[in-house]
């Protein structure tokens, strides 16, 4: 079995993404695509995102090969679900969402019977919606793969193919440990910079409009992240709650613990801990995982 057709359902950041980079590195493979929401759809029309932009869901992944569900984690259940009916026997199911565990158990449930196997690209942006797709998204990027047991080994291999030929390097992890991973990672990130620029904007009121004006270093950095789309990041947390609170706690701790060094003054315990980040932060650069987002740097990515 080879992959020659591919559905993407949801033709948002992620979905208008695999659109483009299916065209630019697999163009003998024909996309099909649907969005739920209409004005979606004929954006990735003008976009020209995938082959053909359906207006039917069932239409969308009929006789795929490959389905990819690029939908929030919420929406992940009622979209397999929808497309139920036009899923070929043979197709493999995958997704793109950001936590795994939620997503796996919920699309097992809703298509038994059918090769599921979950995805995560760790790739993205705080942009979203259909003109915010790019084709080098993927390019260096991971992509976690999640197999459910028992998954048949050929499947697997194709699916890895697949994002391979997109340009990411793909690991293979269960679901559970992706999503402890990420928690660190990438999800309570992202609630650090939902915080401090919230506290920052409550404060806003007391010190008038300086917070947004003298935003000129590491806030603005924060503002990028905190700026990323509200209803994808309630559902990663919702879905990924245990693993969110089991690393929280022991973020708290940590924080506490710097709290109490600048308390006491205690000024070789923060060098220490500075020190110690700054090299994680060196010895990203050298492996060469700096960020690879086109645009990025240039200064025209706000
Ligand atoms: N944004 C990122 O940085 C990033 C990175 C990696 C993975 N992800 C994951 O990718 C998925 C999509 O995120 P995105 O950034 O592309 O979001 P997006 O908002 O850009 O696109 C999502 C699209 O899904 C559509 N949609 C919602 N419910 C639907 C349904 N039931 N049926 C069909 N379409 C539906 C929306 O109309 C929207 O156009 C999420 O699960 C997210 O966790 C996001
Ligand atoms: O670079 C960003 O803006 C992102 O937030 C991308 C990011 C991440 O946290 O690394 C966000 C969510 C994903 O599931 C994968 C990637």
């Amino acid at each position: 079995m080879s992959i020659d057709s591919v559905a993407i359902i949801g033709l948002g950041l992620l979905g208008g993404s695999i659109g483009l980079a299916v065209a630019e590195h697999l163009p003998g493979v024909q996309t099909r695509g649907f969005d739920a929401d209409p004005e979606v759809r004929s954006r990735a029309s003008d976009r020209a995102l995938v082959g053909e932009v359906c207006d039917d869901i069932v239409d969308a992944v009929r006789g795929a090969d490959l389905v990819i569900l690029c939908v929030p984690v919420g929406a992940m259940g009622m979209a397999a679900s929808a497309m139920k009916p036009g899923l070929a026997d043979h197709a493999i199911v995958s997704d793109v969402g950001s936590s795994k565990q939620g997503v796996a158990q919920e699309l097992e449930r809703v298509l038994p019977g059918h090769t599921v196997i979950p995805a995560h690209p760790v790739a993205g942006t705080e942009q979203s919606g259909p003109d915010a797709g790019f084709a080098s998204l993927f390019h260096q990027r991971w992509c976690i793969l999640t197999p459910p047991d028992g998954c048949d080994h050929a499947r697997l291999a194709e699916l890895r193919g697949f994002w391979e030929a997109l340009g990411s390097t793909v690991d293979i992890m269960d679901a559970a440990h992706h999503d402890l991973v990420l928690a660190v990672t990438s999800h309570i990130p992202h609630l650090i910079a939902y915080t401090i620029v919230g506290t920052a904007s409550d404060l806003e009121e007391v010190t008038r409009s300086e917070v947004i004006k003298y935003s000129a270093g590491g806030f603005r950095d924060f503002t990028r992240i905190a700026a990323s789309d509200p209803t994808m990041w309630r559902d990663v947390f919702l879905s990924n709650r245990d693993a969110v609170l089991e690393m929280l706690g022991r973020f708290s701790e940590d924080l506490t613990a710097l709290q109490r060094a600048i308390r006491r003054g205690d000024g070789d315990a923060l060098h220490d801990l500075f020190t110690r980040t700054r090299a994680i932060r060196r010895s990203i650069i050298e492996q060469g995982q700096d960020d690879a987002r086109p645009d990025f740097g240039r200064g025209d990515h706000e």
